[in-house]
């Protein structure tokens, strides 16, 4: 979908200030701000009314800070301005839009909240301004368009945000499959050499030609067909599969009955191998590429990346909230580590991690999640976990890293120390949030003294 540039809506926005005269514009803008509250409720009255709004934004703190932030609004959106402050209102619609988006709240619920508040706004106007219908009008024009316009930058600021959550979750989804990579290679080379010897079989018990097994039906023609083209799609090799099960189905199965020599019949079996061969060879290079590209994973620790942390966090936030499960993020981060860089180098550093990285992984269960943020930073997303087994699990591995001996360049060892922020989720929809959270705790543990674990209080 093609956007309209953030400048764009902006220059609207001023344009829109100039060609309405400053008594109309003081109006609105006086109104909005003796009726702040009022206005605000219509707004968000109207989004609670919808059952799965009110779920997501039945959090305490979202509740009030809901109405809170629309007075704040309602009261802000009309004021005047000069080039920079407009700026600020722009930057701040984009906001709202992003947050929108991370907790999901669906576009239609927040313009038809906005419906709601241009009635309420339409309708103090006539009652202010009775006896003055020109201005009357002319305030409630500029009153909608200026909505307009901010329900406009909203929207695509949620619309761009949804784009990139969206193509994260993709390559989650891609890189979930690609985590069973091996097995499924496995898998479908044999499945691959079961229909070559099905066949056989079958064409030595006397079947017909078009009794025999199509490869496009068998285990592996189904799995292809429906999984691997698609988490392959784009390869040349994936186009080369399908077109070679085409030609065996559709070519040479029926034209097995056609021949009666034993030299053509030769032949065409010799034909059938090679084709089938092809599909495993065309099959083994995709899984190879698709080792290669491995999307998803740190380099160095093979931890997930940062890409997919909001795509979990959300997943993470949606199955509390429907099978009330707490989950717990552990914020962590080595102690020190510039020392450690300084002493024994980069690569002394680069060893340190890959060694923390694999403490991480060994101590979390299968559920659970670790991810490398970046340089010495690592967050773990502990599952079906209350805070005193979060607590009690953390504490575990802060003594586990602190008396690991690590190991570093020329066989030589050392100990580090690991300090810990540990959240847990509230049921607060927006996962920035609860990262907030454990990085405040992680900050207060490096201000305690470092190599300890500290709670957020909420
Ligand atoms: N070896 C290595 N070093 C890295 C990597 N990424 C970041 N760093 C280094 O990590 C160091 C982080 O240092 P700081 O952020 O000052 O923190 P610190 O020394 O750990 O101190 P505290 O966190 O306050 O205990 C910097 O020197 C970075 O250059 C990496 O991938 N490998």
């Amino acid at each position: 979908m093609s956007q309209i540039s953030l400048e764009q809506l902006a220059s609207e926005w001023r344009s829109l200030q100039y060609s309405v005269a400053l008594p109309v514009r003081e109006c609105v803008q006086q109104l909005a701000l003796v009726h702040q509250r009022g206005l605000a409720s219509h707004f968000y009255e109207e989004m609670l009314r919808d059952a799965a709004a009110s779920v997501m934004l039945s959090h305490e703190q979202v509740r009030m800070g809901l109405h809170q932030s629309m007075c704040q609004w309602v009261a802000e959106v009309f004021s005047d301005g000069g080039q920079e402050q407009l700026a600020q209102r722009v930057a701040r619609q984009v906001k709202i839009g992003e947050v929108h988006a991370r907790i999901d709240v669906p576009v239609h619920l927040v313009l038809r909240g906005a419906s709601s508040l241009k009635r309420g706004l339409c309708a103090l106007l006539a009652e202010l301004l009775g006896a003055d219908l020109a201005l009357q009008l002319q305030a409630a024009s500029y009153g909608m368009a200026v909505i307009d316009i901010a329900m406009a930058i909203m929207s695509q600021a949620y619309s761009s945000s949804h784009d990139r959550s969206a193509r994260a979750q993709e390559a989650y989804r891609l890189h979930a499959v690609a985590q069973d990579m091996s097995a499924e290679r496995e898998r479908q080379r044999a499945a691959v050499l079961a229909w070559e010897n099905q066949l056989m079989f079958d064409r030595a018990m006397g079947l017909e030609a078009l009794q025999l097994p199509r490869i496009g039906a068998s285990e592996f023609g189904l799995w292809f067909r429906h999984k691997g083209a698609y988490t392959f799609r784009g390869a040349i090799e994936t186009t080369l599969i399908l077109d070679t099960m085409d030609l065996i189905d559709d070519s040479l199965l029926p034209s097995l009955d056609q021949v009666i020599d034993a030299h053509g019949r030769l032949q065409q079996w010799r034909a059938m191998r090679e084709h089938s061969q092809a599909i495993a060879f065309h099959l083994d290079a995709l899984f190879e590429q698709n080792r290669e590209l491995d999307a998803g994973r740190d380099v160095l620790t093979r931890l997930l990346n940062r890409k997919f942390l909001p795509v979990v966090l959300r997943k993470e936030i949606h199955y509390s909230r429907e099978r009330k499960a707490d989950f717990a993020v552990l914020s962590l981060d080595v102690d020190h580590f510039k020392r450690i860089n300084d002493r024994h180098g980069h690569e002394g550093g680069d060893m340190v991690l890959k060694q923390l990285a694999d403490i991480l992984s060994n101590a979390c269960r299968g559920g659970d999640y670790t991810f490398r943020l970046g340089g010495e930073e690592f967050l773990l997303l502990l599952v079906d976990i209350d805070e005193s087994r979060a607590l009690a699990f953390a504490e575990r591995l802060r003594v586990l890293v602190e008396q690991e001996a690590f190991r570093l360049p020329d066989n030589a060892r050392m100990h580090v120390t690991v300090s810990m922020g540990l959240a847990m989720h509230s049921g607060h929809p927006d996962y920035e949030y609860t990262l907030r959270q454990s990085d405040q705790a992680l900050y207060a543990a490096k201000n305690a003294g470092r190599n300890r674990v500290e709670v957020a209080r909420v």
